[in-house]
């Protein structure tokens, strides 16, 4: 059966470069789905909502980005409705161009197109080249592109910016012209994605996998996030990514996203996941999956599957008396 994959579009965004390495990766592995059929989306919300209503089975959304930080659409969606979780996950270099319709110099443009994630990592290109540039946020880099190309946006074409800061294949997918390359203010710019797909099996453990969670606070208190982080320092588990998210309950009322190494069924992973359900107020458990980079989880002294189960046979020795 054709794996439907859902992906922050329109075509040419880094999220379908994401899918397509995703699914070229995939295509021979156990679980080949060919090439799949690859269906964009306006937004991350539009992706995730088609994916809960099971018109798609999976969704590439961005996550976290190496100079901007965690994707809040993204952190948000996994945060609130019906349960999804990340089966798997792709670091993307990221390059962009500045690009415009021909005949446009540099010199005149006096406003910029893009997705705010992207403005962010070229915020000091700007400031030096183009100083009075405003800014207008686009759905996705790829849709900026779109709204300067022959077919246009929903205008005709006539989009409210000149030029449009996207990947080098959007430019070329709308007959654009590059004014400037490589604009990014930090060469090595990484953006990651994660596969999101309704709870089912897991991906199974490999010795190099993360877990994701979402974990929400019984109460505000001297110390309330220490007691969270200290379940996973006792049981030697490195933490890879921490966010406060707003609950959007109250000001000053926070969740934290957490990603860390190791899987559900690592023994002391699952003692830890005991350990926040005991004191949080929720535990959204976001999926356990294979390390893009496959860098195996260092564990550590005393903290192996065999030294927690032999601490629980003691423990069943003591109790039968
Ligand atoms: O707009 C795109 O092309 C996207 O795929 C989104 C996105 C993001 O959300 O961070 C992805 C990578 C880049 O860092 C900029 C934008």
């Amino acid at each position: 059966m054709t794996t439907r994959y859902g992906y922050l579009g329109p075509e040419g965004t880094f999220t379908q470069m994401a899918l397509q390495s995703w699914v070229t990766a995939h295509e021979d592995g156990p679980d080949a789905a060919g090439t799949g059929e690859q269906v964009p989306f306006g937004s991350v919300d539009q992706a995730l909502d088609a994916l809960r209503r099971s018109e798609i089975d999976a969704a590439m959304v961005p996550i976290e980005n190496s100079v901007e930080g965690g994707v809040s659409a993204t952190l948000d969606a996994l945060a609130s409705g019906d349960p999804l979780v990340v089966t798997g996950e792709v670091n993307v270099p990221i390059t962009f161009v500045l690009a415009a319709r021909a005949g446009m110099p540099l010199a005149d443009v006096r406003s910029v197109g893009t997705h705010s994630h992207a403005w962010a990592q070229v915020r000091g290109w700007m400031d030096a080249h183009l100083p009075a540039a405003t800014y207008v946020p686009t759905l996705s880099t790829a849709a900026a592109a779109a709204g300067l190309g022959d077919a246009g946006g929903s205008d005709g074409g006539r989009a409210a910016y000149d030029a449009a800061v996207c990947a080098p294949v959007a430019a070329t997918n709308h007959g654009l012209t590059v004014l400037a390359t490589d604009i990014g203010d930090r060469v090595g710019a990484v953006t990651r994605f994660v596969l999101v797909a309704r709870p089912g099996a897991l991906p199974e453990r490999t010795g190099a996998d993360k877990t994701t969670v979402m974990l929400f606070q019984r109460d505000d208190r001297a110390g309330g996030l220490l007691e969270l982080l200290e379940q996973f320092a006792v049981r030697g588990i490195n933490m890879t990514r921490l966010e406060s998210r707003p609950t959007k309950e109250s000001l000053g009322s926070y969740c934290f996203s957490i990603d860390f190494e190791g899987h559900v069924w690592d023994e002391r992973v699952g003692e830890a996941l005991m350990g926040l359900k005991r004191v949080c107020a929720e535990v959204r458990f976001l999926g356990s999956y294979p390390r893009e980079d496959g860098a195996q989880v260092e564990v550590a002294p005393l903290t192996t599957d065999e030294d927690f189960a032999g601490a629980r046979a003691w423990l069943t020795s003591l109790r039968r008396g």
